[in-house]
């Protein structure tokens, strides 16, 4: 949690509509039943595989959708203390696969029949084997997954000064020949591209078994190819949506979310089938960082101190947010160049899943 000062509301931002105060004592009175029915049927918990699974994508804000959706009590992530879980990845569908359902099941809380358990690893999304949602589906036949997709051009340079930061700490090698984001585009950007030439070419820009493949084996092959395959979401989402639709794969722009969590929290809350614990009133940008963080509201505390409301602000932790705020911008003439070169992709992959993002 952070803590900052901020400008106190004025009376008249205070002073809630009818409809807000309604909302709340509707969540209080939810809040409560949720607790009431935990505590009475403590002795029933038992251990269950999830009901939710996040499959990605990487540096497209899935670690803060993970923290805002468990405010909701009522969403419960795998257990905290093992270091592999501790911000809910297992990676169980991909690297662990072999260690068995027991294992997998053994990560998992104790919970009632009207908690959720989530998972979200987001390698998923594009990790071999190829039948990786099969996989899921099988196994899980009525589990919910949530995919969030943004801009690839910001994604490339989020993900760059990430991995960079990784190097650092763990040796990785893979973009150590590079010395700045500039010479490890002008060396990889073509490669990319001679690539994807021959489907850019076809007439049909159609699906394409063999690229999806080779993209997918970069998470194993290149990491530094990774880096700019991961935004070519067309060829990704294909084996996803052989198996699953609207109705158990939720679609999320992280862009929306980076701009306005609080409604899509709200959305994925239906989607996934839980009380609206998490309210998008309760959304505030932090103005330190710019990025939106959570004050939880209650009508009591808005009725008795205005000033206590901004003691409890919740926001991503400190290594999210690195990127996206300006703080560190992305060479404008590099920015051009990945536009142009995912704008064909962008495309297809919105007349895919009809929807469009509207990324530029
Ligand atoms: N509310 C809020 N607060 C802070 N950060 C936010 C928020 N919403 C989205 N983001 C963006 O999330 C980016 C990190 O994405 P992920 O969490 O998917 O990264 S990871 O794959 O789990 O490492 C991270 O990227 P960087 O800015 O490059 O750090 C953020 O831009």
């Amino acid at each position: 949690m952070v803590t900052w000062s901020a400008k106190p509301y004025t009376h008249a931002e205070a002073k809630m509509s009818m409809d807000l105060r309604k909302k709340l004592e509707e969540r209080e009175r939810i809040k409560k039943n949720f607790f009431d029915y935990k505590q009475s049927n403590k002795e029933k918990e038992i251990k269950r595989l999830p009901d939710i699974i996040g499959i990605g994508v990487k540096k497209c804000g899935t670690g803060s959708l993970l923290e805002f959706l468990l405010l909701n009590p009522a969403v419960r992530p795998p257990n905290q203390g093992k270091r592999e879980t501790i911000v809910g990845e297992t990676f169980f569908f991909n690297k662990k696969f072999d260690l068995g359902i027991g294992y997998y099941k053994n990560l998992f809380p104790y919970v009632n029949d009207r908690e959720k358990i989530i998972e979200k690893t987001p390698s998923y999304f594009m990790y071999p084997p190829s039948e990786l949602p099969e996989r899921i589906y099988n196994i899980l036949p009525e589990a919910k997954l949530l995919l969030m997709v943004c801009d690839p051009t910001p994604r490339v340079f989020s993900d760059y000064i990430h991995q960079t930061i990784r190097y650092q700490l763990h040796n990785d090698k893979s973009l150590a020949k590079y010395e700045t984001f500039e010479e490890y585009i002008d060396h990889y950007l073509p490669k990319m591209k001679n690539l994807t030439k021959s489907w850019l070419t076809s007439s049909t820009m159609d699906s394409d078994q063999e690229l999806e493949k080779m993209l997918s084996s970069f998470m194993i092959t290149d990491r530094a190819a990774l880096l700019l395959s991961t935004g070519l979401y067309f060829f990704h989402i294909q084996r996803w949506l052989r198996i699953y639709n609207a109705s158990n794969l939720m679609i999320i722009d992280g862009e929306e979310f980076l701009r306005s969590p609080g409604p899509v929290l709200e959305k994925i809350q239906e989607f996934i089938g839980v009380p609206k614990l998490v309210l998008h009133e309760e959304f505030m940008k932090n103005p330190e960082t710019n990025f939106f963080c959570y004050r939880p509201l209650s009508e009591s505390q808005l009725n008795n101190n205005v000033e206590t409301i901004f003691d409890d602000f919740r926001c991503p932790g400190e290594n999210k947010g690195r990127t996206r705020n300006g703080a560190k911008p992305m060479p404008e003439a590099i920015s051009l160049q990945l536009r142009n070169f995912y704008r064909p992709f962008n495309k297809a992959f919105f007349k895919k899943i009809g929807c469009d993002f509207g990324w530029q």
